[in-house]
């Protein structure tokens, strides 16, 4: 019985023309073949299909161009892109906008058939669905230029449920991206699950994933699904993918190929699937040279690799997101917004950032509660930050040093340590600038990063005795 689903098949290969008509044909779709691209768009014009299915090689118009030509005149229109892997990063990379489902070729028709049918589905909910606010979502923020590849990607890759590596420091934002490639994939109502394989302890990382039986070890006194079930039908973030311990590789690898896999201590096996999306800050190919990270596994996960660069390369989103941190924490916090002045922003798009965004987002909290007035100045920043442009190394003694101070005050009992520490830490740096600048305060100001006024005001605020002209 024919469902309505009209789903058009492009593919110069007679036999991969038939092995689909035949199995669309039987799950109740009317299919209509084309044996190459340049016929289609008239077609189109005439009358559309619910979905299109299209190789990317072939003579005259390719899959690429056939997508895009089919995304400007048709944009709701699935389109899904028939190919082998090897060929998928560049047909990717040659294609600049808007969405496609993805069929790695070879396939298994039953698997062709499903993805059709939920492309056609998917169209339909959508045209059904009311209009989703688009605020709900946390947003990324970017104006750097390697951020809008990052942006690029994930358009390119919205509508697919291909395997993603991403790779970047850490606090870069890789979680960030991960949920938004799943946002905006055809998974987007089933669950986003995120597992950070380095803060788990090895042993308990198999049944964190697999789940296990009741009894299968001493304290399991039940049954509990791992994250894999839970991701069913969704995604699943692995975060730091190369600390995943060697035996546990070999598994996930198993569970990859073959979409089941056992609960551990079970005899019965549990079908899923979930599109996996993978994160480390460490270079795979190393891992994989060194041993460590089984080569045959890296190659199932590297299939589309995002890259997102560390803070420090894009140092014009610094401000930018300094700003949303900031209006963010005041309506967390139900505070009045404060802005930073400009000399501060400067000094923070100077600053190394090795714990990159969410060191800066760290940063931005402290000063909201910090800072006593509506605009945030230099002194106002939180002292790990003082140290500016220096190394760590050449830094860590007096912060050990501060360490050891803070923790034996609390030790003791002590409360409000900031109240006490930071006067001295301002005294600390004022006394020695003045000694090294013969008690000129001019200079002094400069040489901590201050204006005249605010040194003044210090001065005055610490009560300091210090001479030199005023
Ligand atoms: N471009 C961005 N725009 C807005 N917020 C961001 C951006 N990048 C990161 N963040 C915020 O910074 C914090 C860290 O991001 P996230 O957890 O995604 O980083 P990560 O790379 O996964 O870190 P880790 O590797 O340590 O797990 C989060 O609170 C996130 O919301």
């Amino acid at each position: 019985m024919p469902t309505g689903e009209h789903v058009w098949v492009i593919d110069d290969d007679r036999s991969i023309r038939w092995v689909l008509e035949r199995a669309l044909s039987q799950a109740g779709m009317d299919v209509r073949s084309f044996e190459e691209g340049g016929s289609v768009m008239a077609a189109l014009e005439r009358e559309q299909p619910d979905a299109l299915l299209t190789d990317v090689r072939m003579p005259g118009i390719d899959g690429i161009e056939l997508l895009e030509q089919v995304r400007r005149r048709f944009p709701d229109l699935p389109v899904i892109i028939m190919t082998a892997h090897s060929d998928l990063d560049s047909a990717v990379a040659a294609y600049q906008g808007g969405a496609f489902e993805y069929l790695p070729k070879p396939f298994d028709v039953d698997e062709a058939v499903e993805l059709v049918r939920r492309a056609v589905q998917h169209r339909r909910s959508e045209a059904e669905a009311p209009v989703e606010p688009v605020t709900e979502a946390p947003e990324i923020i970017g104006e750097a230029p390697a951020m809008q590849e990052v942006f690029r990607a994930i358009g390119r890759l919205a509508r697919s449920h291909i395997t993603v590596l991403i790779n970047g420091e850490t606090g870069t934002g890789k979680e960030l991206v991960a949920h938004a490639l799943h946002r905006h994939s055809p998974r987007a109502a089933y669950p986003f699950i995120a597992l950070n394989m380095a803060a788990i302890p090895r042993d308990l990382l198999e049944s964190e994933l697999f789940g296990h039986e009741k009894g299968a070890f001493t304290g399991a006194t039940g049954m509990r699904r791992g994250r894999f079930e839970q991701a069913d039908g969704g995604t699943l973030f692995m975060d730091e993918i190369g600390d995943m311990p060697a035996e546990l590789q070999t598994r996930l690898l198993r569970v990859l190929a073959d979409g089941e896999f056992y609960r551990v201590g079970g005899h019965t096996s549990v079908k899923v699937d979930v599109r996996i999306i993978a994160a480390t800050h460490q270079n795979l190919e190393h891992l994989v040279a060194e041993g460590r990270f089984r080569e045959d596994l890296f190659h199932r996960l590297n299939v589309i690799r995002i890259h997102i660069p560390a803070l420090r390369e894009r140092r014009e989103d610094i401000p930018v997101l300094a700003r949303h941190f900031l209006d963010r924490a005041a309506r967390e916090l139900d505070m009045e917004p404060k802005v930073l002045r400009s000399e501060v922003a400067a000094y923070l798009s100077g600053l190394e950032w090795p714990g990159n965004v969410r060191q800066l987002e760290n940063a931005c909290r402290w000063m909201m509660v910090m800072a006593s007035g509506r605009e945030i100045h230099l002194d106002d920043l939180p002292p790990e930050l003082m140290g500016g442009t220096e190394t760590p190394a050449s830094g860590e003694d007096w912060l050990a040093s501060l360490r050891a101070w803070a923790d034996r005050h609390l030790a003791m009992g002590d409360q409000g340590l900031l109240t006490q520490a930071l006067p001295r830490f301002e005294q600390t740096l004022i006394e020695v600038a003045l000694a090294r600048t013969g008690g000129r305060r001019q200079d002094a100001a400069r040489l901590l990063g201050w204006g005249r006024n605010t040194l003044t005001r210090k001065i005055k605020e610490l009560d300091m005795d210090v001479g030199g002209e005023e």
